[in-house]
């Protein structure tokens, strides 16, 4: 469903090599996500996730290798068939982006609206969508009655009414407080049993362990682990003394302290902060 062929993301081309600017958002990334897959998308700050997102989107283009979505390349789709991509994948937010001046029902019609859906399309299919995120009921209040949690319910909602075949979610939880959080990860659990491939990009630890699904971690633009059914952090990453990189189970009972020809850099900093 998703794939990535060698893709490097240099966003400012120009900038001279060894400069800050010349580290690429996405490094040389090779992976495939399949149709109906759940996945997470972990790593820190300025690892590379929301440009992984924005490349499936294509908002931006990568500068090397190739991005195909749905058996498409994404960079020869000419720019006038880019809307029709873009329909094909849902996109949630942590921020919501709700319009305001519209109520739930409004809002989530809006988005058949705007692709030529019929009055009595939306007249159906609004109320079965509104139900499947749990918010049957509240088709008449405003973005500002809801709490935040309904709210990312109604931009999930919003997301899924035109049936896209991808969900893409942009740190969903990132505003909401875990007991919250975990009423938005049943519907996405749920949208993702219906048949959509979820990837959604977050620092939510407790979420990523919670669910047991495909973890994919990126680290200065590269992949340093995907695990079929991993945690946050199950692994921790190497640097051994010749420069290479590695990563060695975080198995706390059977965890060992780094050879001499290797050093810990992450999580731990100091030899007391072993386990
Ligand atoms: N528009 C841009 N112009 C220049 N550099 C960018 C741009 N967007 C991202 N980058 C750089 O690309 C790298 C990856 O950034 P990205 O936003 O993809 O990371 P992220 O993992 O989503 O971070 P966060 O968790 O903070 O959202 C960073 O070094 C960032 O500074």
């Amino acid at each position: 469903m998703i794939r990535f062929e060698n893709v490097t993301m240099v966003y400012d081309q120009k900038s001279r090599l060894g400069s800050e600017n010349a580290r690429p958002g996405l490094d040389d990334v090779s992976i495939e996500i399949d149709r109906g897959d759940f996945a997470f998308l972990v790593g820190a700050s300025g690892s590379g996730k929301s440009t992984f997102l924005r490349l499936i989107l294509r908002e931006i283009v990568a500068t090397g290798g190739s991005v195909h979505v749905a058996g498409q390349n994404v960079a020869r789709i000419p720019s006038w068939r880019v809307p029709k991509l873009r329909r094909g994948i849902g996109v949630v937010f942590q921020d919501f982006r709700l319009l305001p001046q519209k109520n739930v029902f409004e809002n989530v019609a809006f988005a058949m609206q705007v692709v030529g859906e019929s009055r009595s399309a939306i007249r159906d299919h609004v109320p079965e969508v509104l139900k499947l995120v749990g918010l049957e009921g509240k088709e008449k209040r405003q973005p500002d009655e809801l709490s935040g949690g309904e709210q990312q319910r109604v931009a999930i909602a919003r997301a899924i009414a035109n049936k896209p075949q991808i969900l893409l979610a942009d740190e969903p939880t990132g505003n909401l407080d875990p007991a919250t959080s975990v009423g938005i990860m049943n519907v996405l659990d749920r949208i993702n049993q219906n048949g959509t491939t979820v990837l959604m990009a977050t620092h939510d630890d407790g979420i990523v362990n919670s669910m047991r699904r495909r973890v994919v971690e990126l680290s200065l633009g590269r992949i340093m682990r995907d695990e079929s059914s991993g945690e946050y952090t199950s692994m921790i990453p190497v640097i051994n003394q010749d420069g290479t990189r590695e990563l060695r189970q975080a198995d706390h009972s059977t965890w060992q302290k780094p050879s001499n020809r290797s050093q810990a850099f992450a999580p731990f900093d100091t030899e007391d902060d072993l386990p």
